[in-house]
């Protein structure tokens, strides 16, 4: 089971992360989330990053060229797609992809099928992202024996030990749940990710 801790945005969120060792950091890139940090401002913080852990950015509808270019500022190793962004747009994407989908979708395993030739892993979310929300597990139960998935949406130290049980993801992505009013807290990544690695 990998570990994404998501939101990163602070010159002491790095240290903390490399205190900590998760698999992924994600870096939101879409303007209108609180959790958006401007890729110049990250970038030098970046630097400090254990070269291990991988860097996700996170984007919704935005040009290629501009997450092409975000994504050489940052050195980013993993596109996630956030919105409804199609097959053609994904060809243009330079890196390795994930996509996001929403499980109210019904049209959801049609989807995956279509997007799992493009995409190295497919999200499960509730929607939008970063909300702090669950969904529903069970939907997830029997997408996840066919596809390379990692759960994401209000997963907390209280359900994480659930979530997994249940759907036995290739990774767990976290964000609101390891926050104090929007900022990472240190205590929280600290406990849910030692909980993960001791199941
Ligand atoms: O975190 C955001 O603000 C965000 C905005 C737009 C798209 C995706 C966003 N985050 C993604 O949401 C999940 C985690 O959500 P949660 O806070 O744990 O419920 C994760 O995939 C983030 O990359």
């Amino acid at each position: 089971m990998k570990i994404k801790i998501c939101g990163i945005r602070r010159k002491e969120d790095i240290d903390i992360i490399n205190k900590y060792n998760p698999d992924y950091i994600g870096i939101i890139f879409y303007p209108k989330s609180k959790r958006y940090i401007k890729p110049n401002i990250i970038a030098p913080f970046l630097n400090n990053l254990n070269p291990n852990i991988k860097k996700v950015g996170v984007f919704v509808n935005e040009t290629f060229d501009t997450v092409n270019e975000i994504s050489n500022i940052c050195n980013l190793d993993i596109i996630q797609l956030h919105g409804n962004e199609d097959i053609e747009y994904i060809k243009n994407i330079k890196k390795t992809v994930w996509k996001a989908l929403s499980v109210k979708n019904k049209n959801i395993k049609k989807q995956m099928e279509i997007y799992k030739k493009y995409v190295e892993i497919i999200l499960l979310d509730n929607g939008k992202g970063g909300t702090g929300k669950t969904f529903n597990w069970k939907y997830a139960k029997n997408l996840s024996e066919n596809y390379k998935i990692a759960l994401a949406g209000g997963i907390n130290i209280n359900n994480v030990k659930e979530a997994i049980k249940i759907v036995n993801p290739s990774i767990i992505d976290i964000s609101s749940g390891v926050e104090i009013n929007s900022y990472k807290d240190e205590e929280k990544i600290k406990n849910i990710i030692n909980l993960i690695r001791n199941i």
